[in-house]
């Protein structure tokens, strides 16, 4: 069976290059034809430079064959996803589609499986999420994640397709806890770049990260999520991983951020936009979300560090 992926982006490739060196065939889809043309004929992506591309990965910008796949995984940014399926839900509809991005629509107020739920009713939505850098899965280096599924069979069936001798998935049925932890993490690790890069400290990052954590389990409990799923994978491992790593992009934006220095806007930072989405959600439901409203202050430069932290600091003192 072949395996499609919409988006040949630094994820979509390390995930075909995981499956197809593990003995799957993968249609490898991008809508800019001269990049394909161009990876096709070094059988190398720039946004995953040093990875020579398996033989078993067909690299196309035509969508046909991408929709000729069964079960296909849309490795596009979050902010993206809508817009995909509303151009081409029709033609994805009765298939196993695997949201491989993390953040919350900020025109829809949805993670990335709801999105797909939403969107093409009749497939089956799921979400791959978790601890993983695209250069560590495409070195083939042990990761873990999780593969989040509505029907537990359905998620059985994607839990064996998509794991290899070094790619472990693990399985839920709890979409919400899976797709919010994701989101949500990422919006955290702007937070902690923030701390270390305005020096403040290792401690307080460390206090941001159990406060953020607290903060993720508040939203994922109140919308019907699972505070376990959260302490696995998809919440707490990728929490944990890019909150102290400088190969996140979003952490390492929160660096510049709070350094107050340039960061390159064309880099894919999905903690931004879904820090908004995150300041609306805690508005719409009353519900008390201080680091995310404060990250959307930031960088949509309502705030400036120094009242950030004042903010936050300030706040009554509360049991644990
Ligand atoms: N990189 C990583 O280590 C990991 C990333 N992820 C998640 O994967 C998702 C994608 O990130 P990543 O691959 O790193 O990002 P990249 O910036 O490397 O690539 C994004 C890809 O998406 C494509 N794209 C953007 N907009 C659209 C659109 N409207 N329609 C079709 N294709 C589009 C881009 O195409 P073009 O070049 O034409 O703009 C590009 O190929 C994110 O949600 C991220 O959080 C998850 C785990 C690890
Ligand atoms: O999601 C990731 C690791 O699990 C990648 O993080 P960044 O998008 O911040 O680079």
């Amino acid at each position: 069976m072949t395996i499609g992926i919409a988006g040949a982006g630094a994820f979509g490739t390390a995930l075909g290059v995981a499956l197809a060196r593990d003995g799957r065939a993968v249609q490898l889809w991008a809508r800019d034809a001269a990049a394909v043309a161009q990876m096709q004929a070094s059988r190398e992506n720039p946004r995953l430079p040093g990875v020579t591309l398996p033989d078993t990965i067909t690299l196309t910008a035509a969508l046909d064959p991408l929709f000729a796949c069964e079960t296909v995984l849309l490795a596009i940014p979050a902010q993206a996803l809508s817009g995909f399926l509303g151009d081409y839900g029709a033609r994805l509809s009765g298939k196993a589609l695997v949201a491989c991005c993390k953040g919350i629509d900020l025109g829809r107020m949805t993670g990335p499986a709801s999105t797909i739920r939403d969107l093409v009713p009749d497939a089956g939505a799921a979400i791959l999420t978790g601890p993983s850098f695209a250069t560590d899965i495409a070195r083939g280096l042990p990761t873990a994640l999780t593969i989040a599924c509505a029907d537990d069979a359905s998620c059985a069936l994607l839990q064996q397709l998509l794991s290899t001798p070094t790619l472990r998935l693990y399985r839920t049925t709890d979409i919400t806890g899976a797709e919010l932890g994701g989101a949500l993490k990422n919006v955290m690790a702007i937070a902690a770049g923030v701390t270390i890069g305005a020096g403040l400290g290792e401690s307080a990052r460390a206090a941001l990260i159990t406060r953020g954590f607290a903060e993720m389990q508040r939203l994922v409990t109140q919308l019907g999520g699972q505070a376990e799923t959260l302490a696995g994978l998809s919440g707490l491992g990728d929490l944990v991983l890019t909150c102290t790593s400088a190969q996140s992009r979003n952490y390492r934006y929160g660096l510049a951020l709070g350094a107050a220095q340039d960061f390159n806007t064309t880099t894919t930072v999905e903690g931004i936009a879904t820090a908004s989405a995150l300041r609306q959600l805690s508005l719409d439901l009353d519900i008390d979300l201080p680091i995310c409203t404060v990250v959307a202050d930031l960088t949509t430069g309502r705030t400036d560090v120094k009242t950030a932290l004042h903010a936050l600091l300030s706040r009554p003192l509360k049991e644990e």
